[in-house]
């Protein structure tokens, strides 16, 4: 077993989240300690600056100076560290184009931290013709994995709906012999989660997001909206399928004529009716979904997934998991596969051919090399 340090800033851009897992790759042996560290009001702007820009951009260094500085910090704090997983900040996803973005290098963190770093864990899928996204799925299914085995999930399939700045649902089925065997793992974005409702606090109120919903909880939700939003040909897209941030930009200019309590419940709304849209590309109704990333703090979102999906909906904390690490969790996990080589993609996570291994690893010293498989 290693104790990896998982790193993840998500779409949110709110901060980076650090968590401590040991593993070896394929189990989970424990969870460790956590921590957050929060951009600053300045550091959160620049970034907003920075989404977008592809890795030729003159702004980029800057970006990706100030990604690596903030990971640096946090990772002080964590010592007894084998290995980091550092997912970088996504800035621009297009897989079907551009490719994807994550900007910090890890090369410059695993100087700065005396730690081999895993980071670049999106690009090589893209490469193979795969999604880039999401790549926490096989992490959700070792989670499930351990679920049942602490006797806290039954052995059936489950599924894990992450709502960070975008929405993923991983439908996983924990008696499959590996996340990569055929039938063991099914995942992709499902739409919009925090991204337009932080978006809308922001211009309307000054405000970061909409504490436990309670904006949203006041609104009505506009059903012609909500209706439009679902005609995007984005639903009738076969899974898997990822999203880039602001793909559904629209969203926010259609509830732009709503007052403030209609438009966050709108948002609401849409987020519920893109998840129950999302079972229809399950193989099998899952026994339960279970809601992990900030988007489970929002009472008005879990009310309205409550409403809106057919089976029990709780928070992944229900089953023992910290829902708030969950990512952070996952590329800890992710590093060590790439280390021992192992995929962290496949078919039916990010529709690439074959399961790729992909990620690069960067040592103290500055050598760049991958120790083990492809
Ligand atoms: N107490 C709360 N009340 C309401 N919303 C909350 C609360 N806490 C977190 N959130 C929402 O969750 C968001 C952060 O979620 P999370 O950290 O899972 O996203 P992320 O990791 O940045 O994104 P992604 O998973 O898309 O990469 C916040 O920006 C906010 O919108
Ligand atoms: C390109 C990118 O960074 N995508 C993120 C984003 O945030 C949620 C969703 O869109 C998911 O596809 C992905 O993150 C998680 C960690 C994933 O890869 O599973």
């Amino acid at each position: 077993m290693i104790r990896a340090l998982g790193m993840m800033s998500g779409t949110s851009l709110d901060g980076v989240d650090a968590a401590l897992i040991e593993t070896d790759g394929i189990r989970i042996g424990g969870f460790g300690a956590s921590a957050f560290r929060a951009f600053s009001d300045n550091e959160s702007a620049v970034l907003h600056g920075g989404l977008g820009l592809w890795p030729d951009a003159p702004a980029v260094p800057d970006l990706a100076r100030l990604v690596e500085a903030a990971h640096a910090d946090l990772a002080a704090g964590f010592l007894n560290a084998q290995l980091i997983g550092f997912h970088g900040q996504t800035l621009a996803h297009d897989p079907r184009g551009r490719g994807t973005h994550q900007a910090g290098d890890g090369a410059a963190l695993a100087r700065a931290t005396g730690r081999p770093v895993v980071w670049d864990f999106r690009s090589e899928d893209v490469r193979q013709g795969g999604e880039g996204a999401p790549l926490v799925p096989f992490f959700h299914w070792a989670c499930a994995e351990w679920a049942m085995g602490q006797g806290r999930l039954a052995p059936a399939p489950v599924a894990f709906l992450n709502l960070g700045g975008v929405g993923n649902i991983s439908w996983v089925d924990p008696t499959a012999p590996a996340p990569e065997a055929p039938g063991a793992c099914l995942a992709f974005d499902t739409g919009p989660a925090n991204a337009p409702l932080n978006d809308l606090m922001r211009r309307r109120r000054r405000q970061a997001r909409d504490e436990g919903g309670a904006l949203a909880a006041q609104g009505t939700p506009d059903a012609a909206i909500v209706a439009a939003f679902l005609q995007d040909p984005w639903f009738a897209r076969p899974a898997p399928k990822s999203l880039d941030r602001d793909h559904f930009a629209g969203l926010l200019q259609a509830v732009a004529q709503l007052e403030d309590a209609g438009a966050a419940a709108t948002l609401v709304a849409a987020l519920a009716a893109s998840v129950a849209a999302a079972l229809d590309w399950l193989p099998s109704p899952p026994g339960q979904v279970l809601v992990c990333g900030g988007g489970r703090h929002n009472g008005a979102i879990m009310a309205a997934l409550a409403r809106a999906l057919p089976m029990p909906v709780a928070p992944v904390d229900s089953i023992g998991l910290d829902g708030d690490m969950l990512e952070a969790q996952a590329f800890g996990w992710l590093a060590v596969r790439v280390l021992r080589g192992l995929p962290i993609s496949g078919p039916m996570t990010t529709g690439v051919p074959e399961p790729v291994c992909g990620g690069r690893i960067s040592h103290p010293r500055g050598s760049l090399t991958k120790l083990f498989g492809t």
